[in-house]
């Protein structure tokens, strides 16, 4: 199954990657273990990521996760999410979040990461976004700036709550 309302469709690469919107079989596709390169992120449940699942694909088209699937091992070799959050400022505008973008560090350097930026402020331009932000370390600036995004103001750390 693939999340509702999933605003792109499946992409045929054009090489050894296909580029499409989360799906429930991702699980058993390497998706924890991937997220798991990103930050700690332990092995779910079915009924955990099943869960997890329907209540972000009641957000629509509000909310996608892309992941890249390798043809020859059937397995996820990238993922990244876009948020749109609705703002009352800027006569209710839009805001485009990139979230837990991470490629299989087997699978670096061939253009997965570009590619899934690149999609995913597609995707927040499609929805109407005024502007796309991201957190990342000073390590990543160089990969954003790729894409113009710019060091702006500063991230306060995480008021940890547990
Ligand atoms: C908002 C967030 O999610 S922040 C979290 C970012 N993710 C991580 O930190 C997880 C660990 N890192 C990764 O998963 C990967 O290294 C990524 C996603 C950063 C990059 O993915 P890749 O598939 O290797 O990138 P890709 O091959 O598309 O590279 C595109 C371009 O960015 C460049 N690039 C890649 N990583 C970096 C970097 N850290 N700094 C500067 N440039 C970089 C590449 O050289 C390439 O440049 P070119 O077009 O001039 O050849």
């Amino acid at each position: 199954m693939e999340q509702p309302h999933a605003p792109v469709a499946a992409e045929a690469a054009g090489d050894a990657y296909t580029i499409r919107p989360l799906e429930l079989s991702d699980l058993s596709k390497g998706f924890c273990e991937l997220l798991a390169q990103l930050s700690p992120s332990p092995p779910l449940s079915e009924d955990a990521f099943h869960a997890r699942f329907a209540e972000l694909a009641a957000l629509g088209a509000d909310h996608l996760v892309l992941v890249a699937e390798e043809a020859a091992t059937v397995r996820l070799a990238a993922a990244g999410a876009v948020l749109v959050e609705r703002k009352f400022i800027r006569r209710c505008g839009l805001v485009g979040h990139l979230e837990d973008v991470v490629v299989d560090a087997a699978a670096r350097g061939r253009g997965l990461g570009e590619r899934l930026v690149r999609r995913l402020v597609e995707h927040a331009r499609g929805r109407g976004c005024y502007k796309v932000i991201l957190n990342c370390t000073t390590e990543m600036k160089g990969f954003y700036a790729k894409y113009r995004f710019e060091e702006k103001n500063v991230q306060m750390g995480p008021l940890l709550l547990i």
